[in-house]
């Protein structure tokens, strides 16, 4: 038990998806693993170990945010031995050409957060994906036919912010996404040594204002969670 999981040690796998949503945790629990047990309701946050084509694999919400996916991660990796940490995720499009339901694999996390300037005393860090998951996730999308777009994203700490435009200078350097977490995720993975990837599905596009509702983002972004649990080892 950590202070924000009520697992004992060993009820969790070290390979983990990691929804924002923690309905997307059950869903995912209820219609891909075999016997799945839940370990953790602390907060309605849900967390489930079952298996997956034999292999033990647990998935566990995180919550909106880099200070609430910074919690979850660090308890899963310091009190849990997690290894393998797969952000299965939404975002919002910054480019013409990632449109709705399309599929990224961050390789890559910008970031508008101060906790990266609070770590480094005021410098920047480059938080990226772990290679042999984001090449693995690549092959196993290829081989299943699904594109999917590999780039950099920006975790906002933002999801309402007061600048309409803000998104246009990002949107010129190439960043191709905003979401809210994968900043600390793949700085936490290398302050541990651990591996990470975010795999992101495009709920809605900043550039069109096309949106998905949130039945859709609960339960219909399959090809992600497929490529997610296939890419666990
Ligand atoms: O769908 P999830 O994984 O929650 O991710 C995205 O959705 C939330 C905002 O609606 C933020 O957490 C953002 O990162
Ligand atoms: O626009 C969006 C969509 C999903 N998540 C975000 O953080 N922003």
């Amino acid at each position: 038990m950590s202070t924000h999981i009520a697992a004992e040690k060993g009820e969790i796998a070290r390979t983990i998806l990691l929804p924002g949503d923690p309905m997307r945790a059950k869903f995912i629990a209820d219609n891909f693993l075999e016997d799945p047990v839940c370990y953790n309701q602390v907060r309605g946050m849900y967390g489930f170990t079952g298996t997956y084509q034999g292999r033990e694999i647990s998935v566990q919400g995180t919550g909106m945010g880099m200070p609430s996916i910074s919690i979850y991660v660090n308890e899963l990796i310091r009190d849990f031995d997690v290894k393998n940490l797969i952000r299965v995720g939404s975002c919002g499009s910054f480019s013409e050409k990632v449109k709705i339901r399309d599929i990224i694999l961050a390789i890559g996390a910008c970031t508008n957060s101060r906790n990266n300037q609070l770590r480094f005393n005021g410098q920047d860090y480059a938080p990226t994906a772990n290679f042999t998951l984001l090449s693995k996730a690549h092959n196993i999308a290829n081989e299943k036919g699904i594109e999917v777009k590999v780039g950099n994203v920006l975790s906002s700490d933002l999801f309402y912010g007061d600048d309409p435009d803000a998104w246009q200078v990002w949107s010129r350097y190439g960043v191709l996404a905003v979401e809210m977490e994968t900043a600390e995720l793949y700085t936490l993975a290398a302050k541990y040594g651990v591996r990470a990837l975010s795999i992101l599905t495009v709920s809605d596009s900043v550039v069109t204002g096309e949106a998905t509702t949130a039945e859709e983002r609960e339960k219909t972004f399959t090809d992600m969670i497929e490529i997610a649990l296939e890419t666990a080892e």
